[in-house]
Order: C-alpha cells, then structure tokens, then sequence
C-alpha cells in the first residue's frame, strides 16, 4: 500500500464482492441450475471432499506460485482458494459474515 492514501480511498469496512460471490453461491446451493460449477460442487459423488480436494490442490499451487515469485499465478490461485473456501462455508452452514466477524475479532 501506497503511503500517500487518502481517507478517500480507502477501502470499505466490507469488501462487496466477497458478499455478492457468497449470495451467488447460496443461490447455487438452494437451486442446483444445470451447467453450474458451484452446483456441481454441493451434488458431487465424493460429497464435501470434492471442495477439500480442490482446496488441497490449490494450496500446493499457490504455494508453488509464491516460490516462483509468480505474481499472476499467485493472485489467480489465491481467487481459487477464496471461491473454494465460500463454498466450504456455504456447505457448512457458515456465513460469510462469520468468516468477517472472526477476523474482526482478531483486529
Ligand atoms: N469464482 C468462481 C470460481 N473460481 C474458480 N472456479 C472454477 O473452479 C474450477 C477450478 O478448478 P481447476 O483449478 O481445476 O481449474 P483451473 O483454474 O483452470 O486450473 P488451475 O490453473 O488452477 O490448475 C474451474 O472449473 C473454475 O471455473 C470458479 N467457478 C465459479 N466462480 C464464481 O461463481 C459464480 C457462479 O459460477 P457457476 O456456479 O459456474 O454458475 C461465477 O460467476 C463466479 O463468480
């Protein structure tokens, strides 16, 4: 972060787009609409291990992008993990706002 940022630009308590990603997902879950990917995650034959397993990989490539000081990579397998983890949280009956509240609590 710049030093020179102003009181204008800084960012939002709540960052929307993690909000809208997390409706679209619960949307997903509730209607199970045909040729989504996020549908197909909550009615996989392997159950919640599918989202685990997709998680497991792109922690070892985001952590591969990092040691390759691969800047694109790394913010590309970091959005997986994010989308991933919001599924996680959806299958799981967490929220979104939880996620925020426990990381506020950290602060
Ligand atoms: N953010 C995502 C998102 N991130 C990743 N993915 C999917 O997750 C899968 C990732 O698997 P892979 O890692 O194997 O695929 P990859 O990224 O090509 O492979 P790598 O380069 O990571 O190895 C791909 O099929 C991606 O399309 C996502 N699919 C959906 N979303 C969001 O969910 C919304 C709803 O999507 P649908 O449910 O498909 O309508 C979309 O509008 C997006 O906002």
């Amino acid at each position: 972060m710049s030093d020179d940022r102003t009181a204008t630009d800084t960012k939002p308590a709540e960052e929307p787009v993690l909000d809208e990603l997390f409706a679209v997902i619960e949307e997903r879950r509730d209607t199970l609409p045909e040729g989504s990917y996020t549908a197909s995650l909550f009615t996989h034959e392997k159950g919640e291990n599918a989202v685990l397993e997709k998680l497991g990989e792109e922690s070892t490539e985001l952590v591969l992008a990092a040691k390759d000081d691969n800047q694109e990579e790394l913010l590309h397998e970091s959005a997986d993990i994010v989308y991933h983890l919001l599924v996680l949280l959806a299958m799981k009956d967490a929220d979104v706002a939880d996620l925020r509240a426990e990381l506020r609590e950290r602060r």
